[in-house]
């Protein structure tokens, strides 16, 4: 690993870096999850300490030439919370807000997600504060080129492997891998994941989050006792994650009844053709106005009847003021952190089943390893090989958070979150970092 101070990277300090965050926040959850696990697993301060802290932080200003001939800067970051069990794993994220504390916890997040599902990465996690659909192709490509090589110190396929997250794509990916390969003077596949198939892409990237939450909603239906074609499902979001979800669902003979994006909800309780709706969306941008399904509030929506409520877009939408009005039997977290603390505690009190997003969601970076692994053997695997593994995988994660949830008498989410963090401290612990 290249040392980053010679590259003029600054460091942080356990003093200084990844404290409590902004209360309510993002981080502040994380933070509470990982107090919880440090005390139920007997680990000390010590660890506590070295767990809560990333291990490096960057911001970077991105200064950018806009299509008017204006010159703007906008404030990136990169994060890499651990990589004691290997290279700094995660998503890179452009949206408005987007803050250092909001990157911080999706960066632990990664670290947890990535033991969990047993692949050999730590956790990290970008971001840039904008809006993306405020600029055109052409600005996307430049700012891209740009936050990558303000970052290019942190990243590399045996060090930290970018990812798309919220607002990025698979263009951007393709985007990332060109400006780090252009400055290395060949080309590195590994370096980032969820690329186009035609550069060095996976199979089974594009929907691999998406099939994973289906899968694990599934399963949660089934230890509910419930039939997929006895069940409803309500869906927030239909970006990279929520549209393949509904979509999957559906074909497994759930009826989705409602769906949502920034722009509002469409309802039908006899369930929506996720396929036409899928249409109407790459004709119009959005899924609002919707032909044959009723317009409803995005926020309304969260609180319809249903056996599966999947969000499926930002954190924060689940909380302590709507979640006793959540009328779903299961929450399967789609999203990073959308069900805050206090809304995690309301939703189990009345009973009803979280599934975290560190389980939910781990499709995504198990197929990220997938590509990875291929990109660097420069041997593909077929589409139903790379499925099949991801099957796998969030099976066994499942059984193994179920069991020993059972075991501890545990929520989903904490014993998730032991699970992850022993083995991440065991990590630590082998090699001999430990204070
Ligand atoms: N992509 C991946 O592989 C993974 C993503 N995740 C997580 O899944 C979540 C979604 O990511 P992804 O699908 O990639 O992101 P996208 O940018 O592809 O899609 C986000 C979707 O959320 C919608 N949205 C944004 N804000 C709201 C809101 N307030 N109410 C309802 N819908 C809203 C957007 O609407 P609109 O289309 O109108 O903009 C869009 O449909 C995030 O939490 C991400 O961290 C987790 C694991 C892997
Ligand atoms: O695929 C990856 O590497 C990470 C995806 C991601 O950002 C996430 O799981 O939150």
């Amino acid at each position: 690993m290249r040392d980053h101070e010679s590259w003029g990277v600054s460091t942080v300090s356990t003093t200084t870096a990844g404290g409590a965050g902004h209360p309510g926040g993002p981080l502040d959850d994380a933070q509470a999850q990982l107090a919880f696990a440090i005390d139920h697993l007997g680990l000390g301060p010590g660890p506590h300490a070295v767990l809560a802290t990333p291990r490096r932080e960057l911001t970077v200003s991105v200064p950018v030439r806009m299509d008017d001939g204006s010159t703007q800067v906008f404030t990136g970051h990169r994060v890499q919370h651990n990589f004691t069990r290997g290279p700094a794993k995660g998503g890179v994220r452009y949206a408005p807000g987007v803050d250092l504390d909001e990157v911080r916890a999706l960066a632990m997040w990664m670290t947890w997600k990535c033991a969990l599902v047993d692949v050999p990465y730590g956790g990290a996690k970008g971001g840039i504060n904008i809006d993306p659909r405020h600029f055109s192709e052409g600005e996307l490509e430049r700012i891209t080129r740009r936050y990558t090589s303000e970052i290019m110190p942190l990243i590399g396929p045996d060090q930290d492997i970018p990812a798309p997250d919220v607002g990025t794509s698979e263009q951007t990916m393709a985007w990332m891998m060109d400006t780090y390969s252009v400055n290395q003077g060949r080309t590195v596949l590994g370096v980032v994941t969820g690329k186009p198939v035609s550069v060095g892409g996976s199979l089974g990237r594009a929907s691999a989050t998406s099939r994973g939450v289906a899968h694990i909603t599934l399963l949660a239906l089934a230890h509910r006792g419930l039939e997929p074609t006895r069940s409803t499902a309500v869906v927030q979001g239909f970006g990279k994650v929520g549209r393949d979800t509904a979509r999957l669902l559906a074909e497994a003979g759930v009826r989705v009844i409602a769906v949502s994006d920034i722009d509002g909800a469409v309802h039908d309780p006899e369930g929506l053709d996720v396929h036409r709706l899928a249409r109407h969306v790459d004709e119009t941008g959005t899924v609002t106005g919707f032909a044959g399904a009723e317009a409803i509030d995005g926020g309304a929506m969260l609180e319809l009847e249903c056996d599966a409520l999947v969000p499926a877009a930002v954190e924060g939408v689940l909380t302590e003021e709507n979640a006793d009005r959540v009328r779903a039997g299961l929450v399967v977290e789609g999203a990073n952190g959308p069900t805050t603390k206090a809304a995690d505690a309301i939703l189990r009190a009345k009973g009803v089943l979280v599934v975290p997003d560190i389980l939910a969601n781990a499709g995504g970076v198990v197929v990220s390893y997938f590509e990875w692994v291929q990109a660097n053997q420069a041997y593909w695997w077929t589409e139903d090989e790379v499925n099949e593994r991801l099957r796998d995988r969030m099976t066994m994660a499942w059984h193994s958070v179920l069991t020993y949830g059972k075991q501890q008498d545990l929520s989903l989410r904490e014993a998730a979150t032991c699970l992850a963090v022993h083995r991440v401290w065991e990590a630590h612990r082998l090699r001999g970092q430990y204070p």
